[in-house]
């Protein structure tokens, strides 16, 4: 569980969010979203305890952020950076089963029996079993996508913290990746997870924090903050909220009329 209060993040003087309460709790599947620059990773890595706070506190399972060694922060956060690098030498197996280092210390590495079983379960959860001995530079950016999401899965903490985790993949593999991570959730995990497909979002999650204005504009169940005035708040673009045939909430930008059209 992450408690965040009253925090203000930034950048050396410039200040990107204020006045932020978050709290995420297990079970949860909690999507962040917002216009671009708004601060939604600057979110992330302040709930991973990974940046500086210009104020406020944010603890993790009631221990302080700083306090925890990033040893001890790993084995209780796994945060997915939008981008993620590694040696084009490196096989995906390899990749994933950095997730077990935070559970290892190095000289016991190699020898585990329960490490080779969670590395091959993570890659069969997303796919990726006939992936495990390709080196990562042969994989398309979806496919690499999948490897950083199976190593976070590795790593077992009880909280995920993923950024734009499906930007890469298709409509198809993207609802599926958060079907995975609604299943985590349901198993107990805290998940807060960066989105920009509104609708992905609004079809996948329990609650979700809306970030603009230099602040939280709204944070609860989807109902509550997927409306066309928080929306277009946020935004700083019209943005319409509609209900499918079935009921489906969906939200869409208004568009100016193109030449030649009604
Ligand atoms: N390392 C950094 N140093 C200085 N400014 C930064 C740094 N990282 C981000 N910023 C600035 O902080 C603001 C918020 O950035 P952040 O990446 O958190 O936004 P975001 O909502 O995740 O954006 P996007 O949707 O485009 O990924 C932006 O104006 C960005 O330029």
């Amino acid at each position: 569980m992450i408690e965040a209060r009253a925090l203000v993040l930034g950048y050396r003087e410039r200040v990107v969010l204020r006045d932020v309460d978050l709290t995420l709790r297990p079970r949860e599947l909690v999507a962040i979203v917002g216009p671009n620059g708004s601060g939604k990773s600057t979110l992330l890595r302040a709930l991973a305890g990974t940046i500086p706070l210009h104020g406020g506190t944010v603890a993790i399972d009631g221990v302080p952020a700083h306090a925890l060694t990033p040893g001890a922060r790993a084995r209780r956060i796994a945060l997915v950076p939008a981008e993620e690098h590694a040696d084009d030498d490196v096989l995906v197996r390899e990749a994933v089963a950095l997730g077990r280092l935070p559970h290892r210390p190095w000289w016991q590495w190699g020898d585990q029996p329960d490490d080779e079983a969670i590395v091959d379960a993570a890659l069969a959860r997303l796919d990726l079993t006939e992936f495990a001995l390709r080196r990562i530079a042969t994989l398309s950016s979806g496919e690499r996508q999948r490897v950083w999401i199976a190593s976070a899965l590795a790593q077992q903490a009880p909280t995920l913290l993923l950024d734009e985790p499906t930007s890469h993949l298709d409509l198809a593999g993207a609802y599926a990746t958060l079907d995975i991570l609604r299943g985590l959730a349901d198993d107990g995990a805290a998940i807060a997870v960066v989105l920009h497909d509104l609708n992905l979002a609004v079809a996948s999650v329990d609650r979700i924090v809306l970030v603009g204005d230099g602040t939280v504009l709204a944070d609860g169940p989807v109902a509550e903050v997927v409306r066309a005035d928080l929306l277009t708040r946020a935004y700083g673009a019209e943005i319409a909220v509609r209900r499918t045939t079935d009921g489906a909430m969906v939200a869409i930008p208004r568009r100016r009329a193109r030449k030649g059209t009604a």
